[in-house]
């Protein structure tokens, strides 16, 4: 079956038995406290780390079973954190995007420097890409990283906070070009802490303590008693244009 499949996955670390699955065409946002799990689901949803029990499926066949180069081309994860890659430039980190693509001999062909053009432009980055990463500020080098991941074309798309450093105009911009992603066809799953932007998503999932808590459209997720749950009694739901927005109330 189509999709990225988490089932019953217990460990490592925090999980607890999680079922996930995103679909094609499809955008999924996860959230949950800090220390709940959604890095460790992530990372083991892109196959960088194994679980003691349960299994991932892409597109109905254990992940596990897949040779490094096929699933690259079909999974693209950008982590929270580094290392990075400093000393290379721009240019040839987002290339770094494309290996999954190359044969043996690691020859370029005109569809891989097309899909780094288009990544550098869609992302915001081409005007980096003489530049070393190692020089860009933390809102500029996510871009970037965002771009190698965008390079591989991927069918399904993991994003670990991706936001983070991103200043308000990036932040919309970063959340449309999702849109536009799934309407594509691909299948994004994004760590997001900010529950407004998570609203943009199709469907929502929040993690607590390593069990999934509640799944659903956000406008029937987020309600008051739950975000409460989760984040203390100072947060408040309003509804406006048919869409939650969280707050804070002083
Ligand atoms: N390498 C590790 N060794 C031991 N424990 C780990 C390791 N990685 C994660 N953990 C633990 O697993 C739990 C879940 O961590 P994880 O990073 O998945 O949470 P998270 O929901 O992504 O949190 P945050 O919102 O803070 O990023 C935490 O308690 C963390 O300390």
């Amino acid at each position: 079956m189509a999709g990225l499949e988490a089932r019953g996955i217990v460990g490592p670390y925090a999980l607890l038995g999680v079922d996930l699955a995103v679909r094609p065409g499809e955008w999924v946002a996860l959230l949950g406290p800090n220390g709940s799990g959604k890095s460790t689901l992530l990372r083991v949803m892109a196959g960088l780390l194994w679980p003691k029990a349960g299994e991932v499926f892409l597109e109905g066949k254990p992940l596990r079973a897949y040779r490094s180069y096929v699933r690259g081309r079909l999974l693209a994860y950008l982590p929270q954190g580094g290392p990075y890659p400093e000393g290379l430039l721009v240019e040839e980190v987002v290339r770094l995007g494309r290996l999954p693509h190359l044969g043996l001999w690691g020859r370029e062909g005109r569809e891989d420097g097309e899909a780094v053009e288009w990544a550098l432009e869609v992302t915001g980055a081409s005007r980096f890409r003489g530049r070393y990463l190692g020089s860009l500020s933390g809102g500029e080098r996510q871009r970037v990283l965002l771009a190698r991941a965008l390079a591989a074309r991927p069918r399904y798309l993991l994003l670990d906070e991706p936001t983070t450093f991103l200043d308000l105009e990036y932040q919309g911009g970063l959340l449309a070009l999702l849109r536009g992603l799934v309407a594509k066809g691909m299948g994004i799953l994004a760590v997001l802490h900010d529950p407004n932007q998570a609203a943009m998503a199709d469907r929502v999932v929040v993690l607590k303590g390593g069990r999934l808590l509640a799944e659903g459209r956000p406008g029937a997720v987020f309600t008051e008693p739950l975000l409460q749950g989760l984040y203390g009694p100072g947060i408040r739901v309003a509804h406006l244009m048919g869409r939650p927005h969280v707050y804070l109330d002083g």
